[in-house]
């Protein structure tokens, strides 16, 4: 058998007898598993197609088509939404959209008809901008605008795509719609039997289906880590409600709309913009707590004031005391409370949820390796790619089928168009990752290539090829650039190490401008 040739197959047109074979060969890999694993390549595709997703001027005939330093703007909520008044009684809506300069993404969180009334919050932002964490999504400016037509301001935010809220993944739609939407405000004057909401509740804890203890340790661990770093930043989150944290991935949370409540109830009057802060900061924990109750009952009537208890008691029958412990503290209002004191609260679940990141770590740096070997595999068919059948090249249309350029022609023909015995394509993924592997390496192995009309067979090193595609690309390139000029084969990098009977000799194979050898 010749080398390098895959058992039972024969290049395009001709039959290499030689290579029949055995027949205890692998089933040929024709899918594009080969590369990435399934779920991951999904995901990252559907995050690909959301990122690169154009605007729909049809559908958005009113959005302008530029907006400050952005462009390409893709509302982010389902068309058809009705316009909500939830920030503070402003209508807000998001986009994704792309910044001109630099082509990345951004989310921009609109509200509008806001006017500012001075510049002094900026402070305050410029304190939200330079925080960075892992569990907070990254502002990165604010500005006003009336490019919609009013007068808006907009905070632009990272874009993180198929991103969901909380409130939508774990809440049922009919408990947002049914009079409770304001997620966390109860209404004190609308009373109602004590076994009623508690029937309520848990009817919606059964139908919503409950969430695993560690699913809720892992919440708790992400959003008081984004607490930790808000508050020792000298600021506080004020928007830790369901519908302003999102969900990304795998059990990834980030806070969301930060700064926003800043801006909108700013006190430029005050002396201290700063001075309410320690306030806000136990709100937070108050928030804190409440989601997490929300989150264990499944139910955003679970926390309404005069259902606290309730909560409590059905939550306890399910998940460990320590997390009500938790929820207690968060929610005892009376003394003062820290974020840090939450930690020992915590306790070991941190290593069990180090261990999942640094897992979840691993098969992403494997994926990531895998890609990167798609990425040289792909420089190198794009290499080939631009040479083979090339129609000319400085004015010689032999160029791509003589000297070096016609090895490289058998090299695609054995990568892609090989048949079987009975001239079926022969469809093997692994073959052509093989090849190109050892292409890209150099390797002294030795591979047999055979032209179409099987009068001439090569045998070639894969190191001979590297120096053949490495030298014809570099013409192209200098061609490119106009920074020379030159034609024909370079021969010398070649070899006919092996010729059947009939096979012309190396000199006029691959020396000078022959004739097309096709
Ligand atoms: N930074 C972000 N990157 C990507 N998607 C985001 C980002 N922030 C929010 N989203 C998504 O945008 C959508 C709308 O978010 P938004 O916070 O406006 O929700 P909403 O329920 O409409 O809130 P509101 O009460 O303010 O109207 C949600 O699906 C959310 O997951």
């Amino acid at each position: 058998m010749f080398p390098g040739t895959p058992p039972h197959t024969k290049t395009a047109r001709a039959h290499l007898t030689a290579s029949a074979a055995p027949t205890t060969t692998p089933a040929p890999i024709i899918d594009d598993s080969y590369f990435v694993s399934n779920q991951l390549r999904l995901e990252i595709q559907h995050r690909n197609n959301l990122t690169l997703m154009q605007p729909d001027h049809a559908l958005y005939p009113d959005l302008p088509l530029e907006v400050d330093n952005y462009h390409e703007l893709c509302p982010i909520e389902a068309v058809g939404t009705l316009p909500k008044a939830h920030v503070l009684g402003y209508q807000t809506s998001t986009y994704k959209a792309t910044h001109i300069k630099t082509g990345q993404h951004y989310c921009l969180r609109r509200v509008h008809g806001f006017r500012l009334p001075n510049t002094k919050c900026m402070v305050l932002v410029d304190m939200w901008k330079k925080l960075s964490h892992s569990n907070i999504v990254h502002l990165r400016e604010v500005f006003t605008t009336k490019a919609f037509g009013d007068q808006s301001i907009v905070f632009v935010y990272d874009y993180h795509p198929d991103s969901e809220t909380l409130l939508s993944r774990h809440f049922s739609q009919s408990e947002t719609l049914n009079g409770y939407s304001d997620s966390f405000s109860s209404n004190p004057n609308a009373p109602r039997p004590y076994s009623h909401q508690k029937n309520a509740i848990l009817r919606q804890q059964h139908s919503n289906g409950m969430l695993s203890e560690s699913t809720i340790w892992s919440y708790v661990i992400q959003l008081t880590g984004a607490l930790c770093a808000i508050h020792t930043a000298g600021l506080a989150c004020r928007c830790l409600d369901p519908s302003k944290v999102i969900h990304t991935g795998r059990l990834r949370l980030r806070i969301s709309c930060t700064s926003v409540f800043d801006v909108l109830t700013f006190d430029s009057t005050a002396t201290n913009p700063l001075a309410l802060i320690p306030h806000y900061q136990q709100e937070d924990l108050n928030a804190l707590g409440k989601l997490v109750l929300a989150l264990a009952c499944r139910s955003l009537m679970a926390v309404q004031r005069e259902n606290l208890q309730t909560s409590l008691d059905l939550m306890s029958r399910t998940y460990s005391s320590d997390l009500r412990n938790l929820i207690i503290y968060l929610l005892s209002g009376q003394q003062r409370r820290s974020i840090v004191d939450l930690m020992p609260m915590i306790g070991a679940r941190y290593y069990s949820q180090l261990d999942n990141v640094q897992l979840q770590n691993d098969v992403l740096y494997t994926d990531l390796a895998k890609e990167m070997e798609n990425g040289r595999l792909l420089r190198l068919l794009i290499k080939l790619g631009t040479m083979n059948e090339r129609p000319e090249l400085n004015m010689d249309p032999t160029w791509s089928e003589t000297g070096d350029r016609y090895m490289l022609k058998l090299l695609r023909d054995h990568l892609f168009h090989q048949v079987t015995e009975d001239g079926r394509p022969f469809l093997d993924m692994a073959h052509v990752v093989h090849c190109l592997n050892r292409l890209d390496a150099g390797t002294p192995e030795k591979v047999c290539l055979m032209s179409r009309d099987e009068q001439s067979v090569l045998v070639v090193t894969y190191a001979e090829l590297k120096e053949c595609l490495e030298q014809s690309f570099g013409e192209i390139v200098a061609c490119a650039t106009g920074a020379g000029i030159s034609s024909g084969g370079v021969g010398g990098h070649s070899s006919i190490v092996a010729s059947p009977p009939g096979v012309q000799s190396q000199s006029s194979l691959m020396v000078g401008k022959q004739q097309p050898l096709a």
